[in-house]
């Protein structure tokens, strides 16, 4: 009896068939090999982690996590991002062997979602952490590679943008006073909600300077210039530190021959809550949220006993490859049909060509119902049926 319900899946969760699989999986090969070239090690880390350690350190809405429970009653969860996992790995092992360590993962990552018809909770991420580097170059290293990567696999059309956190931090609490009021403006920051925004600042008990600097705030936005002005906005609030960190990366950048494609939006707020330095975001064609996106995090490796700073950044592969658009093409296969009779020499025939690299089906003619549907998927067609021919 058929169920009801069948073909459904869980909120969130989805098939890749196979042109959308071979599209990733281009990428997937193009972008790790990058990454690869630029001395990263790839590892792996178990799909679920402990909620009391991992989970918790993972910065993300306690509402978004996966829960559940093992045999012996702990709380486990499904890892809702990799820098976690890689920062508890680094701290109990490899930090021991070296500093900085540079590290780089392909994975899965699950985010529980509340609606239908939104975002995947389950997509994959390829990027990389470096930890334990204290420099700016750390910071640069990661755009630079974010961009080269994204490039080798066949980007041509993306911009960064870049911020910083401490700034935002230090203007909001000069201005606002408390964590509180500058968490409420964050929020509406990371929504984008930028009406939303204005129309808080105009509500709150401010001096009509301090609201037309946070009004102004919003227009940090551009080439090296918004940090002129952000310097200008700042009033002695703090945060020319973080101000100066972004000019040298810009600066830094431009050895990379990567600057064009970075601008500054001292306006970014990331979802992740970790971060404590420089941020960014990549965007790429008419993909409506970020490809990628990353910054530096330098309290997460506490958490794990280990007092080091860490930068990284996380693609997304399947809007990368949304980005990427339709592949030209379905992969060659070429289809040998044969027929009892002549098995051997289709098969011969399919060695030969995947021995040159062609991919090939080999079918026996009696099990396909129409021949012509069923040929119609391939690039080529062989027929060994009937006879042997006499050579
Ligand atoms: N883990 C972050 C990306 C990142 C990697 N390293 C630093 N940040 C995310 O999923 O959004």
């Amino acid at each position: 009896m058929t169920k009801l319900f069948m073909f459904e899946k869980p909120l969130g969760m989805r098939d890749t068939l196979p042109l959308l699989y071979e599209a990733k999986s281009a990428v997937r090969k193009k972008m790790t090999d990058e990454i690869k070239l630029w001395g990263y090690q790839f590892i792996e880390t178990p799909a679920l982690e402990y909620y009391e350690t991992v989970g918790e350190a993972s910065a993300i809405l306690d509402q978004q996590l996966f829960k559940l429970l093992d045999q012996q009653g702990h709380t486990l969860v499904l890892r809702p991002d990799m820098t976690a996992p890689i920062a508890r790995v680094a701290a109990s092992r490899l930090l021991n062997l070296q500093i900085p360590v540079r590290l780089a993962y392909d994975a899965n990552v699950y985010r529980a979602q509340q609606r239908e018809g939104g975002r995947p909770a389950e997509f994959e991420q390829i990027g990389i952490e470096c930890i334990g580097n204290e420099s700016v170059s750390a910071e640069t290293e990661s755009i630079a590679l974010m961009v080269s990567s994204l490039k080798a696999a066949g980007l041509t059309e993306f911009q960064v943008s870049i911020g910083h956190i401490g700034f935002v931090q230090a203007l909001f609490l000069s201005i606002l006073g408390t964590e509180e009021r500058a968490s409420v403006l964050r929020k509406f920051l990371y929504d984008k909600n930028y009406v939303g925004y204005r129309e808080h600042v105009k509500s709150l008990p401010l001096s009509s300077i301090d609201k037309q600097r946070l009004l102004d705030f919003l227009g940090l936005r551009g080439g090296i210039d918004a940090l002129q002005k952000a310097e200008a906005l700042m009033e002695n609030a703090g945060g020319a530190a973080s101000l100066s960190e972004l000019r040298e990366i810009m600066d830094q950048l431009n050895d990379h021959d990567a600057a064009h494609l970075v601008h500054i939006d001292l306006t970014l707020i990331s979802h992740m809550s970790y971060y404590t330095g420089p941020l960014f975001e990549v965007y790429a064609g008419n993909v409506g949220s970020p490809v990628g996106n990353g910054g530096r995090y330098s309290n997460l490796l506490k958490k794990f006993g280990r007092d080091v700073p860490a930068t990284g950044f996380a693609v997304h592969v399947d809007k990368l490859v949304e980005a990427l658009g339709e592949p030209e093409s379905a992969a060659q296969v070429s289809c040998i049909l044969f027929s009892q009779e002549r098995r051997k020499e289709a098969l011969e025939c399919a060695q030969e060509k995947r021995r040159n690299g062609i991919r090939a089906v080999v079918q026996d003619i009696n099990s396909v119902q129409n021949v012509d549907r069923f040929t119609a998927a391939y690039q080529e067609v062989e027929l060994f049926i009937g006879g042997k021919r006499d050579e």
